[in-house]
């Protein structure tokens, strides 16, 4: 059924205003209403005590600021280590959004409240983290009414660097600038449909054209050679598929069937056979860098991208280093080298600081050498990407997001790799690459896994459901939302999403059917026995495990013993009985606005103990496998447990516990690991299952472990209120299938004494 092209872009304009509003209250109402201390210990969202020791500028003419730890409030090393383990105090990661602001005197949080936020301090982009020691690319331009910029040094680096040691601290903010650029292409997308302008494509998104058919003779003639000859059936199939369709095609990659190698085929032949030129977009900086790491190093590739978000093995590939490699590198670096020289004297202290209206003109000088700097550098840019035949770019940094270096350029096919995972005015920002016209690509190839877990949108999981409360409450004074342009139940009859959860990938297959999807059918990493049920209940039974994983057991690793731990692919530790009862934990009474009601259960934290003990003790490495679990509460047990036991061991041993890797399901999507220990939590009597409820979420925790799945878990609980027809029915099933499974799965059922006494061994109790 046909899209209205107004009531489509006016719904998601809505739905985007409401999450916006959540995302900035989110991050605004921890900032302003705990203690810069509280922010970093509980929640990990700062690193506090900070000084500059360096500062130089980057791509765009930003400026890379160093901070480390003042050694007198803990110096780098120690705020890297909690309990003996290895896990950092903060979650600060490279390509977050941070503030870099003095710290607030004690006692002074309430009146911060009153501060304009954004105002403080500087924005900027984390370029790289370790421990104590955070590197931050900082815009310092701020905007003035009426859209236009202006260098923003007074207020901004000049005041940080007037900030006594130590008293610099940075913090996670909201992203705004990613819902700016989806609001912009839904706006894009209402002009060009009153202006009739919509092309072929826009219409097949839009469910207003039907995609154009191809024959079968067609499909099978549009390759004569491939040039990775080692594909499988269903690869060759879908890389014919996507390249003979005129207008879309989706790519449907179960776990592990090789998607990533499928699309490098299919970006070689559009290149090098049909002479395409290709923008390769994905929803992280992740997904495009492994493209781009596999991409073969003579065809004209570009990363375009913030310089602070790229993986290091493909910044040579970056525009960053490009710029600086190419002809007109020299004429840029000049300025550089004179714009860092002088950066340098205006961030002299002491009696070198320059003062007074010296120091006014210093910063004049400083103004006109970034001017001039960005117009060569400019040229410089244009030029490169002008050259290359493939652009790749997260969909936020495509859709215009902090850099302009698309707007206008012209490409043939659009591709987006893991478009399940990415919002869908995401992928239209990507389609429509910041252009106010529209794009003028004529194809988009989209591969992804619709039956995996779709993009986190924060303001629709607020909404309480059942027995699950939110991760964090918003005062209902600052919920406001932004109305639909009609009530949901009519736009849904009208066949328009409601929620933002539903990727375009499913959108487009709900719309066009089964005709414009190719299943990629043979996976290379789970065990035969692991991917029995996950195939059958979302895949229609079509997986086929490689010959090279087929039988792969843990105890098959160089250095594991064959013991029962090692020895079968599922095992499934059944908790039935009441003696492994879940909790909840209660609001934080220190933190109002902010929940930290979620549930966990201590005793399965001592199976999960015990197990990755014996599994050690067997030789398996501490790097092959991953505790996750459903649950936040769970998740933060996890790792104190953890950081207990590596601290009361010693040596290799120690480092082993160290090396787990413990992580949120939804954390893991996309990740792998020999062995994979999943802690389900729920434990009542009542049958409550919560987020297990949520059949993709269970075949994304399925799928992880390539040779040994072990489930801790009450059975009980799980089958409980269980029927086939109901949400949580992929939990039931899969329950009554490890139950009954012939082979393959071996079923305990674990003693809470024998529990209890194993994770003392290792110091948990
Ligand atoms: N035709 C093939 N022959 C042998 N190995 C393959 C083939 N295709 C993929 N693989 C292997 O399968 C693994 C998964 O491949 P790839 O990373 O391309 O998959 P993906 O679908 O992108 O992964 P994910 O499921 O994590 O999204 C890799 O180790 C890859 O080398």
């Amino acid at each position: 059924m046909a899209l209205d092209p107004l009531l489509f872009t006016q719904t998601q304009l809505s739905l985007l205003a409401t999450e916006r509003t959540s995302d900035l209250l989110q991050s605004t109402s921890l900032i302003t209403s705990i203690p810069p201390a509280v922010l970093a210990k509980q929640h990990g969202l700062a690193i506090l005590n900070l000084s500059i020791i360096s500062q130089r500028t980057g791509l765009g003419g930003k400026i890379i600021l160093g901070l480390e730890k003042d050694a007198a409030t803990g110096g780098p090393g120690r705020a890297e280590k909690r309990g003996g383990g290895r896990w950092q105090e903060h979650t600060l990661r490279t390509g977050d959004v941070v503030r870099v602001e003095e710290m607030p005197t004690s006692g002074s949080a309430k009146k911060r409240e009153k501060v304009e936020f954004g105002r403080k301090g500087v924005q900027g982009v984390v370029v790289r983290v370790d421990g104590g020691r955070v590197v931050v690319a900082v815009e310092n331009r701020r905007s003035k009414p009426g859209g236009c910029e202006e260098d923003d040094d007074e207020g901004g680096v000049d005041g940080l660097l007037q900030v006594a040691s130590g008293r610099l601290w940075v913090f996670k903010v909201a992203n705004d600038a990613t819902f700016i650029r989806m609001e912009k292409a839904m706006v894009t997308l209402q002009n060009l449909h009153e202006k009739s302008s919509l092309s072929h494509l826009h219409r097949v998104l839009l469910g207003i054209d039907s995609p154009l058919t191809v024959s079968p003779s067609d499909e099978n003639k549009v390759v004569e050679s491939f040039f990775n000859e080692n594909l499988n059936a269903s690869q060759k199939s879908a890389v014919r598929f996507a390249l003979a369709r005129p207008d879309i095609a989706l790519i449907h990659g179960p776990p592990g069937t090789g998607k990533t190698q499928t699309l490098i085929e299919v970006l070689q032949q559009l290149v090098r056979v049909q002479g395409k030129r290709v923008l390769v977009c994905g929803p992280s900086n992740i997904s495009v860098d492994n493209i781009l790491l596999r991409l073969p190093p003579d065809i004209p590739a570009v990363r375009v991208g913030h310089p602070a978000r790229l993986l290091p093995e493909v910044v040579a590939r970056s525009l960053d280093v490009l710029v600086r490699t190419s002809e007109a590198a020299e004429i840029v670096d000049d300025v550089r080298k004179e714009l860092d020289e002088k950066l340098k004297v205006m961030a002299a202290t002491g009696k070198k600081r320059i003062r007074g209206s010296e120091r006014k003109e210093g910063w004049r000088e400083v103004r006109n050498l970034r001017g001039e700097y960005r117009r060569r550098e400019e040229g410089a840019v244009r030029g490169l990407v002008r050259g290359s035949k493939v652009v790749v770019a997260t969909l936020h940094g495509a859709s215009g997001g902090g850099e302009r270096w698309l707007r206008g350029e012209r490409f043939d096919v659009v591709v987006i790799d893991e478009g399940s995972q990415a919002l869908e005015a995401q992928c239209w920002g990507a389609i429509l690459h910041g252009s106010e016209m529209g794009s003028t690509a004529g194809k988009l190839i989209i591969a992804g896994d619709h039956l995996q877990l779709p993009p986190t949108v924060k303001s629709e999981n607020e909404k309480p459901k059942d027995d699950e409360k939110s991760a964090v409450k918003i005062p209902p004074s600052l919920a406001k939302t932004t109305p639909l342009p009609k009530p949901a139940t009519e736009l849904k009859k009208l066949n328009i999403p409601t929620t933002l959860s539903l990727p375009m990938f499913t959108r487009l297959l709900n719309t066009h059917g089964d005709g414009i999807r190719r299943l990629l059918t043979t996976q290379y990493r789970m065990h035969e026995t692991i991917m029995t049920f996950p195939s059958k209940a979302f895949y229609g039974g079509k997986l086929i495990a490689h010959d090279s994983v087929r039988g792969h057991l843990l105890q098959d690793l160089p250095g594991v013993e064959d013991t029962e731990d090692t020895h079968y692919p599922i095992i499934f530790l059944d908790t039935q009985g009441g003696d492994f009862p879940e909790s909840e934990t209660g609001a934080d009474a220190k933190s109002p606005g902010i929940a930290t009601e979620s549930k966990f259960n201590p005793g399965e934290i001592l199976i999960c103990v015990a197990h990755v003990r014996k599994l050690l003790l067997a030789g398996v490495k501490g790097s092959s496998i991953a505790v996750i679990t459903p649950y936040s509460a769970q998740l933060s047990l996890l790792v104190d447990a953890f950081s207990l036991a590596a601290g009361s061991s010693t040596g290799r041993e120690a480092e082993e516990w160290g090396k787990v890797e413990l992580s949120s399901i939804d954390g893991f999507q996309g990740r792998e690991k020999d062995v994979i220990v999943i802690s389900l939590v729920r434990s009542n009597e009542t049958g409550e299952i919560g987020f297990l409820r949520e059949g993709r979420r269970m075949n994304v925790a399925v799928t992880r472990p390539r040779r040994c799945l072990v489930v801790i878990g009450n059975g009980e609980t799980l089958r409980g209120r269980g029927d086939e027809l109901e949400e949580g029915g992929f939990v039931w099933r899969w329950i009554g299938w490890l139950e009954e499974a012939e082979v393959g799965v071996d079923v305990r059922y674990p003693s809470f004494e024998e529990a209890v006494s194993e994770a003392a061994e290792v110091g948990v109790r």
